[in-house]
């Protein structure tokens, strides 16, 4: 149940298997004569240095994968000096995150919006308290998307764990939908579908921290979000786990920074499972990228140390790659890298 949960993308996983398939049909062309002596994997976001351009994704109730769950990753992710994402769907508070993530150079709060505006208010207040430095506003799920083995394993999160940042909320009672799935009971019952643009204007009334919204695949969306002040764009189709037969998100990027320029930073998720996929999302035009699943696996395994062990291989895959590929930096990362995608494959 745990690893359909965690594995599945929607319906017939078209968009999840694309993801991987849009990273496969591109190949890199090298330069020579550069020196690298020294390569240098870092960026600066937001202000904050990252020892690396990839990021953890925020990925709900990790605790299924390891009794120290999001602890876990929050510490390997500032070992690493990386930044994570820490969903609202977490099964540990996130207060707690934030102190095992101590030493990261920037902690994201993953916002899934409730339709009880007060409590997403409080939860708001809560993050910049305990130290989160920007927002991660999740937009391509008014509803959840449709997975087939949650709903065949009837999903439901194993006790005595529980969603510890939506405690408080008053139980909305039957929810009106037909799935098995009761992550996605919950969903249909508490997070608020009706969303629009407005909702930016409110979000800074009670919160200052920088927005980035995620979940970002149609270029006339992100002219739109830069219009509506954001301060980053995700471009992510969750993972192939919301719509069936969208794009793969990295097919997306270069339209996208045509649509925006560079006003503001492009992340890219989905699919990223190498260094030489990272090179050829900044190739493409991405700042940077989220990592998804793989956290999860080196969780399930090793815990904080899985989880280390995976961004020390993918840091050591990048480190390589860009040597291989004559860029001692990631500003030498550019289209000019990249040849288009393959036919046929
Ligand atoms: C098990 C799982 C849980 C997820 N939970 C969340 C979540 O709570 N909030 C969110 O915005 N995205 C969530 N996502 C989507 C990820 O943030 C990310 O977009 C996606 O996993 C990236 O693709 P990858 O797994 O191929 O790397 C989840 C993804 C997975 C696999
Ligand atoms: C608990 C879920 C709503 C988290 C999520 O975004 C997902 O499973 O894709």
């Amino acid at each position: 149940m745990v690893y359909g949960y965690y594995s599945s993308g929607a319906d017939s996983e078209a968009t999840l298997q694309d993801n991987i398939q849009a990273f496969k049909r591109r190949r890199l062309l090298p330069r020579i004569m550069v020196d690298v002596s020294h390569v240098d994997t870092s960026i600066i976001l937001l202000g904050a240095k990252l020892a690396l351009p990839l990021l953890i994704a925020p990925m709900a109730m990790q605790q299924m994968a390891h009794p120290d769950g999001e602890l876990a990753v929050a510490r390997a992710a500032a070992a690493a000096g990386t930044s994570m994402s820490v969903s609202t769907m977490a099964t540990y508070d996130l207060k707690d995150v934030a102190s095992a993530g101590t030493g990261s150079p920037l902690l994201f709060f993953q916002l899934y919006v409730i339709k009880d505006r007060d409590f997403t208010a409080k939860l708001l207040r809560d993050a910049a308290e305990a130290g989160y430095k920007a927002l991660m506003v999740t937009v391509d799920a008014p509803h959840l998307g449709y997975r087939q083995a949650d709903e065949r394993n009837e999903f439901s999160l194993p006790p005595p764990m529980g969603l510890r940042n939506l405690e408080g909320l008053q139980s909305k009672g039957p929810d009106g939908s037909r799935s098995k799935s009761s992550i996605s009971q919950v969903f249909t019952s508490q997070i608020d579908p009706g969303l629009s643009w407005e909702f930016i204007a409110w979000l800074r009334t009670v919160s200052n921290l920088p927005i980035f919204v995620k979940g970002v695949l149609n270029p006339a969306d992100a002219h739109l979000a830069v219009q509506h002040s954001v301060d980053g764009i995700i471009v992510s189709n969750h993972g192939g786990r919301q719509l069936d037969f969208s794009p793969a998100a990295v097919d997306m990027v270069p339209a996208i920074r045509d649509a925006v320029g560079h006003r503001v930073p492009i992340l890219v998720d989905g699919g990223v499972r190498s260094g030489t996929d990272i090179i050829k999302a900044i190739a493409l035009g991405a700042d940077a990228v989220l990592l998804g699943r793989p956290v999860l696996w080196g969780l399930a395994l090793e815990g904080q140390h899985g989880v280390a062990k995976v961004l020390e291989t993918l840091r050591s895959e990048l480190e390589l790659s860009m040597a291989l590929c004559g860029a001692p930096t990631l500003a030498h990362i550019t289209p000019s890298l990249l040849m288009g995608p393959m036919p046929r494959l």
